[in-house]
Formats: structure tokens, sequence, C-alpha cells
């Protein structure tokens, strides 16, 4: 399928559903190199998995990782005036002042592993509806947050990391992923930026109230992404949508980043295999999420700071399954004996 940008959200339903698959010659030759490598079997874990996960997305049976790419998408929510969030929701634009001028934490983390870093922001002086009383998005806001996504990967990239800042996008994921999957408020909100238990309960209260107001429309992912997404989540969405019809190979980060890369998973049970999850988040529904995608997190630090700095470190790992499998020699180049000898 020609890798252009989808016109409208028909367009956009379709490349959800048509999707390309791995290699499987190079996937195939990856895995007799891996079977020769100056190592016992497997001794290299499941570094040796993902190398030959990376190299059947690549389509190269020896490849290295040059050009990552991290993208930071921002955006405001109308949910945010339920008071939602530990912090002010102008939290979200003075953040992206800190990305553009380097202070953020995921600016050190590029940095650390070769990544470029771009910056999104969504129309943040024009925050989403608050979805208990309405959808948060029209079909128009949603097809351009999806299109800014999809336009944003390079198609140069070799790796992406998908990354957001969203004041309230904790109480968004959580009422997306209970579109999406099932179950109420309680099973998918967790503290966020750090609220206390009234503000859990809130959450929870919220989200129940957004579940209630939308219920006859869920059973469509992207009509869900529509009511009770945002604009950073739908660009998450259709940047790792166009990485996989470019063959860019994406890691995913915390609980807003799968909330939005879910909605793939829903349209087609395989949409995230291009995917690996970077790492687990201390809210504890992302790991929902991550059981939901039978995925198990290369990380799990204890952070719930989202820009996408769990998948940022999670490069690191990548890099150095990659850098193995393709550098290592062979036991003939190295003239070192195999494992068959008695
Ligand atoms: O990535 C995560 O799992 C994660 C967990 C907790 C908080 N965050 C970040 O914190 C913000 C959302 O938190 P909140 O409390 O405002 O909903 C948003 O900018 C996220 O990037 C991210
Ligand atoms: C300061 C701050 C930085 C963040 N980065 C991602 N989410 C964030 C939320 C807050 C509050």
């Amino acid at each position: 399928m020609a890798a252009h940008c989808p016109a409208d959200l028909p367009a956009f339903r379709a490349a959800m559903t048509d999707l390309p698959g791995p290699d499987a010659t190079a996937r195939d030759g990856a895995s007799a190199r891996n079977a020769q490598l100056t190592k016992p079997p497997a001794a290299l874990g499941r570094l040796e998995d993902l190398a030959q996960w990376y190299a059947g997305w690549r389509g190269d049976a020896r490849p290295m990782i040059d050009r990552p790419q991290v993208i930071v998408f921002a955006g405001n929510h109308g949910v945010a005036a339920r008071g939602v969030s530990a912090f002010p929701a102008e939290v979200t634009v003075q953040m992206v002042a800190n990305f553009r001028a380097g202070g953020a934490a995921i600016n050190q983390l590029a940095d650390c592993f070769g990544a470029t870093i771009d910056i999104h922001a969504l129309s943040l002086d024009t925050p989403t509806a608050d979805f208990t009383t309405a959808p948060a998005m029209t079909e128009a806001e949603l097809l351009e947050a999806l299109q800014t996504g999809w336009s944003a990967l390079d198609p140069q990239a070799d790796l992406l990391v998908v990354g957001e800042m969203g004041i309230a996008n904790t109480t968004v994921a959580a009422a997306l992923a209970a579109g999406l999957y099932g179950g109420t408020g309680a099973d998918w909100v967790g503290r966020g930026t750090g609220v206390d238990d009234a503000g859990l309960a809130l959450k929870a209260q919220v989200v129940d109230e957004a579940l209630a107001l939308h219920r006859d429309a869920l059973s469509d992912p992207v009509e869900c992404l529509r009511r009770l997404g945002g604009r950073e989540l739908a660009a998450m969405t259709g940047a790792i949508l166009a990485a996989r019809h470019f063959g860019v190979p994406v890691l995913l980060d915390g609980f807003p980043c799968c909330a939005a890369a879910a909605v793939l998973h829903r349209m087609a049970p395989g949409g995230l295999d291009h995917c690996a999850a970077g790492h687990r988040s201390a809210e504890a529904a992302h790991g929902r999420l991550l059981d939901q995608f039978a995925m198990e997190p290369l990380l799990s630090l204890g952070l719930r700071l989202g820009e996408g700095s769990g998948a940022a470190l999670a490069i690191g790992v990548l890099k150095g399954a990659v850098a193995c499998h393709s550098g290592m020699a062979t036991f003939a180049e190295a003239g070192v004996s195999d494992g068959d000898a008695p």
C-alpha cells in the first residue's frame, strides 16, 4: 500500500485494517544468523528475539539502528476542568516550551540514545470538549490530529518512540481503555501526576460518567478515540500507524501512549505487531493494557512521567540487541568451537 497520509476517516480506517506484515525472508535470515553467533544458544535471552523482530520489520537480516526518532505530541483536555489532575492545565504549554528549550527529561534521554526529537503541540489554546458532556472531538478535529501524527513520522527513521504531554490525559487514557476493553472507571484510573484518594475517586466517577454518556457508540474503536480520546492521543495513533506502513518499528511508552496504540489493536488483532513495549509505567492500568497486547515490557523502573521517557530508555536495550546481532562474529568467522562436541 502506498504510504500517503490518509485524506479522510474512511481512509484511516482502511489503513488500520489493511496492514503490511514483516519480511519473512529477512526474519528467517536473522534467525539463521542468530544460530551461528559466538555465544551459547539463547544466551542473549530476549535480546535475540528483539533483534529478529526488528530485522523482520526492517526487511534486513543484519540491520543497524542509526536514526531513531522521538516525537512528543501535546494536547489539552476539556475534562481537566473537572479537577482530575494534580497539576493545572497551563503546565501543558509550559512543558512544550521546556521541550523546545531542551530542558525536559525526554530531551536528555533522546540525546543519550542518539535520537532526534520533534515536538508537536496540537491546538493547545482550544482544549477538547469535556467528554462527560459531549464527544471530545469532532470528526474534523480527530482527522486533523490523526494526520498530524501520521505526517510527523520521518520516513527515513529506523525506530520510532512516541510520547505525549497533556494534563489530565491519564483520565482520558482510562476512559479510552475502558471504552475499548470494557470495565469501569475504577478498573482503569490511577494517580497520574499524583492525585490523592479523593482525586482518584473523582477520576473513576468522571470516567464512569463518560462511559454512560457514550455507551451506545463504543463498539467502534475509532469512534471511541473521537469521543473519549484527545488530540495528542489521536496523533500518537496516527504516528504508530504511519510507522507500520513505512516499515519503522515502534517502542511504546506509558499508559497514555498505550491507550492510543490500543485503538490499532482493537481495529486489527495484529495492529501492534510492529511495536514492542518499551517499559511498564507505575500507572497500574498500563500493565493491564500490556496484558491485553500480550507484551512483556523491556523495562520496569517505576517511571510515570510520559513524554516517551520509558520508551526512549528502551532504545538503548534495542540498540544493544541489534548491535550484538549484526556485529558479532559467527563461530566459523572467529574460529570458536561450537557446542556440538561432547
Ligand atoms: O506514561 C505514563 O504512564 C504516565 C503516568 C502518569 C502521568 N503521566 C504524564 O502526566 C500527565 C498526565 O497526568 P494527569 O495526572 O494530569 O492525568 C501527562 O502529561 C503524562 O505524560 C504519564
Ligand atoms: C511537570 C510535568 C512534566 C510532565 N511531563 C509529562 N507529563 C508531565 C506532567 C507534569 C506536571
